[in-house]
């Protein structure tokens, strides 16, 4: 059985990584971003047409540098970004800047239906409240309609510590766990919703007698 984290110990485990490497929150992006289309690329996912949702945090962060990877491999893909970017962090704002240097096509309201893959970067385990009304109406809308949605280190709208919605959620047929799979995705909702987890090693460094509270 894959050892369970929660928010606060992947949080911690990913602090000790860099400040014992030196590796800094781009290394570990670029990463986890290699990882995500090492999994896409392995011939269980339909590739002819990919949307990635995008947030404003390392979540987004990391669907931005999936983009601009899946664009370079001539994947099709449009990026569009979920909230106001010029609110985004300066994680999202760094890789938006390498996204346009590379041409990644943007959307801004896009049509569920179309693509053939869906890639939810909007949320992971930074969410510590109720989704806003509007992404709410939005999630619920795209549940209803039949597509493929592979979402990155935790499905949309699921507390990565209790598997609770948190309001609304949208359901993936994957989730690509970075470094270890979240409670939240094993537990209540959140298992249902995140679909299979697929745990993805993005270079983390945990110490020896790190204490893992979930046995
Ligand atoms: N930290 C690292 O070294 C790495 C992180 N990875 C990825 O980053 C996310 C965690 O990023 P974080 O910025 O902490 O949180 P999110 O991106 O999930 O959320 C963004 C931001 O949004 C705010 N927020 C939370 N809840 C709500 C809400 N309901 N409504 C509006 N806004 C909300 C809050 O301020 C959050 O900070 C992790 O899951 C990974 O995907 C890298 O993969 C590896 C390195
Ligand atoms: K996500």
């Amino acid at each position: 059985m894959t050892q369970l984290v929660t928010v606060d110990e992947m949080q911690q485990i990913e602090a000790y990584t860099m400040e014992e490497s030196g590796l800094s929150t781009a290394v570990l992006t670029e990463r986890a971003a290699m990882a995500t289309l090492n999994v896409l690329a392995a011939g269980r996912f339909d590739l002819s047409k990919v949307l990635v949702l995008a947030g404003l945090g390392g979540n987004g962060a990391d669907g931005v540098a999936l983009a601009r990877l899946l664009h370079q491999a001539k994947i099709p893909v449009t990026l569009q970004f979920v909230g106001n970017v010029n609110r985004a962090s300066q994680a999202v704002k760094n890789q938006l800047k390498a996204a346009n240097a590379c041409g990644v096509p943007r959307a801004e309201k896009s049509d569920f239906k179309e693509p053939s893959l869906i890639i939810d970067a909007i949320f992971g385990i930074g969410l510590n409240k109720d989704l806003p009304d509007g992404l709410q109406k939005m999630l619920k809308a795209a549940n209803h309609i039949d597509n493929t949605v592979v979402a990155l280190d935790m499905p949309t709208g699921i507390d990565a510590d209790s598997g609770e919605v948190r309001g609304a959620a949208l359901k993936a047929k994957a989730t690509i766990a970075f470094g270890y799979p979240k409670a939240g995705c094993q537990r209540g909702q959140g298992k249902k919703m995140a679909g299979r987890v697929i745990t993805q090693n993005i270079g983390l460094i945990t110490a020896d007698d790190f204490a893992f509270s979930i046995q």
